[in-house]
């Protein structure tokens, strides 16, 4: 098996107040694998040790076979491009943001980007719709359209691996979709590597091939969305009362909550 991520009996966090430990998993090439799990699970501390932003205590990251721990900035950020949940820029175009991607080729002192920059973060900002509105500042756009922008400058790092970190968080269904639309398309033309946080259950079982599930630091599952999103799973997990069925056109999970007043009313 082809692994873009390999990650062994890893172990990190933060001075004795939250440590994940002993997480073993592998990110497949070309598939799109999403991490979920309640709040305060970890996943977030789990990127940030994926992506440099976090020491590692114990254990591997192998990236592209190649020990994470003996990359540089700029190496890591050839192979790897990160997503995070709130896009920090405010007063710089979309079209700066998006070139932005190029640093990690441009030469030392190189100052101004290429006629091949240009063209390369143009592609992105008209695959994620956002070519049109490419001289407005990013604080005067919509978090959607924030979103769309950090997938753009991402996407212009023309890296094999693509990490997000619940990139729909905020955004209404119609720009989850969109969103998770492009990056699956992607996925599946490109053989784009998608490594994925996100919190509802139903897109994670839409759109992921693999799904781990973290609960308190550890993996809890994983496999496939119909091995990982069971009602046992989901109960243990979440602490959540919900039934899963099967979604009638896709085949995927479908995870629906139930309310106490409905629990107590077919349990009486
Ligand atoms: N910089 C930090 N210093 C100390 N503790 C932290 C820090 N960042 C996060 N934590 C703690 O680590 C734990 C895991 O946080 P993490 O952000 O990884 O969870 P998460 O699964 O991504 O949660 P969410 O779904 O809410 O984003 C939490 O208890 C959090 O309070």
């Amino acid at each position: 098996m082809d692994n873009a991520i390999e990650i062994e009996n890893l172990q990190c966090g933060y001075n004795h107040k939250f440590t994940i430990r002993d997480i073993s998993f592998n990110v497949e090439r070309g598939k799109l694998t999403s991490i979920i799990g309640p709040n305060g699970a970890g996943k977030t501390t789990l990127f940030r040790a994926i992506t440099g932003m976090l020491p590692v205590q114990q254990g591997t990251i192998r990236i592209n076979g190649t020990d994470a721990f003996r990359m540089t900035h700029k190496a890591r950020a050839k192979q790897l491009a990160i997503v995070n949940q709130t896009v920090e820029a405010d007063f710089i175009s979309i079209e700066d943001y998006v070139l932005m991607g190029r640093l990690p080729y441009h030469a030392p002192l190189q100052l101004f980007e290429s006629k091949e920059d240009y063209a390369i973060a143009e592609k992105n900002m008209r695959l994620t719709g956002i070519w049109e509105k490419r001289a407005k500042l990013m604080n005067q756009l919509s978090g959607g359209e924030q979103q769309l922008a950090a997938i753009a400058r991402a996407l212009t790092q023309q890296t094999e691996i693509l990490l997000l970190d619940e990139p729909t968080s905020h955004l209404d269904i119609s720009h989850q979709m969109r969103i998770l639309n492009l990056v699956q398309r992607l996925n599946q033309e490109q053989n784009l590597t998608v490594l994925l946080i996100i919190h509802d259950l139903n897109l994670a079982s839409e759109f992921s091939d693999r799904l781990i599930m973290l609960k308190e630091g550890s993996i809890h599952s994983s496999g496939t969305p119909e091995e990982v999103l069971t009602y046992d799973n989901i109960e243990s997990v979440y602490d959540t009362l919900v039934i899963t069925q099967s979604n009638p056109l896709s085949g995927k999970p479908c995870v629906f909550p139930v309310s106490d007043k409905h629990h107590f009313i077919n349990t009486k």
